[in-house]
């Protein structure tokens, strides 16, 4: 049955071990954490589809002032592809629905770093897909509405694993191999993630790092492979019985190797490096940059020594969050009928 009203959620995600490799058909470990998206979906009498982003800076803004008006112009190209991953997640839902003709206004407010690899993309057409699709009575389970917002990412992005669509709906500890996906054993992880302030275009860098390889397959192949392994190699400690301390050791060197990985495939900078840096100084076991970088966030793991992670990244210059994994993926809040 359709609705009136609808306001579904979804939340950010940090990869743990396998951003990048995991574009290749390697396998990665992502969780999702608790900032969410929140998206508001209802019926409207012009027939258009309308989009309400109040967290989205407007690209190409152009003001001219006289003494008694102000006059906004905007650069309607980069504005509407701005707005490209809630375009297609509306437009995906409808063509499974009969909208007769009735416009739908979709209003998002968001807790989640845009660019910052904190999978607000991702978020953000899963809430969509969720809202949208409920308002017009499609009873569509988490996993189905992760699938959609992979088509979202691979029509906008052109290239994307379909990992942080899926964690983003299905919420929790993910393992993720070429499309297939399994809950790992739930774990509290005492993270820190750190935010550089500044952000990068997933679109761009995952297709920087393609030129990159296509151009040098021989040294790719190989980084990308040990990617792989490390990845492999996480997973087995995550699920073996050694106790959490051990756990915690090992994952730390694994996400310090990783981190290195991904210097070398080229989507650290300096002030990332910074804040990985300033965080095992301070003591974390482990930091590494989380999503497709080019900016955006760290994240380290402290047992026992978030607050001195926390603060070192803040003397590095950065912005210290810190957060906890979220069990809940995708989730309807309300529905008004
Ligand atoms: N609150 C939002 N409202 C509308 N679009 C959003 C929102 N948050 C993110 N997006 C879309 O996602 C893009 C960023 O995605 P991406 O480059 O994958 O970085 P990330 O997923 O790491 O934040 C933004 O440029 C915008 O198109
Ligand atoms: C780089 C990548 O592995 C993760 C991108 O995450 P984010 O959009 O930076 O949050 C791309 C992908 O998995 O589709
Ligand atoms: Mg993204």
């Amino acid at each position: 049955m359709s609705a009136k009203r609808v306001l579904a959620s979804a939340p950010a995600k940090i990869i743990l071990f396998g951003e990048h490799s995991v574009v290749y058909g390697k396998p990665a470990i992502a969780a999702a954490i608790d900032l969410r998206t929140y998206v508001r979906a209802e019926f409207n009498d012009t027939g258009a589809i309308k989009i309400e982003a109040h967290d989205i800076r407007t690209p190409g803004l152009i003001v001219s002032f006289t003494e008694d008006s102000i006059y906004f112009e905007s650069d309607y190209g980069k504005a509407a592809e701005v707005l490209g991953y809630v375009r297609e997640a509306i437009e995906l839902v409808k063509e499974e629905a009969d909208v007769n003709g009735r416009g739908i206004t979709v209003s998002i407010t968001s807790q989640i770093p845009v660019g910052a690899g904190l999978g607000s993309s991702a978020a953000v057409a899963v809430a969509t897909i969720g809202a949208v699709s409920r308002l017009l009575g499609l009873e569509l389970s988490n996993e189905e509405v992760g699938k959609l917002g992979h088509k979202v990412e691979l029509l906008v992005q052109g290239a994307s694993s379909g990992i942080d669509p899926t964690v983003s709906a299905i919420g929790g500890f993910i393992h993720y191999k070429g499309g297939k996906f399994g809950h790992l054993p739930f774990m509290e992880l005492p993270i820190v993630v750190g935010y550089t302030g500044s952000s990068g275009s997933t679109k761009e860098l995952v297709a920087m790092v393609r030129r990159n390889y296509e151009e040098m397959p021989e040294i790719f192949e190989p980084i990308l492979n040990s990617m792989g392994r490390l990845v492999d190699k996480a997973k087995d400690v995550i699920t073996s019985d050694l106790d959490r301390e051990l756990k915690f050791q090992t994952l730390g060197k694994l996400m310090n190797i990783n981190h290195g990985l991904l210097d070398a495939l080229g989507v650290s900078t300096k002030k990332l490096s910074e804040l990985v840096y300033a965080a095992r100084t301070a003591g974390a076991l482990g930091a590494k940059i989380t999503g497709a970088g080019g900016g955006g966030c760290m994240y380290a793991l402290a047992p026992g020594k978030q607050s001195e992670v926390a603060t070192a990244i803040t003397i590095a210059g950065g912005t210290p969050m810190v957060t906890r994994i979220s069990r809940e993926g995708l989730r309807i809040e309300e529905v008004e009928v």
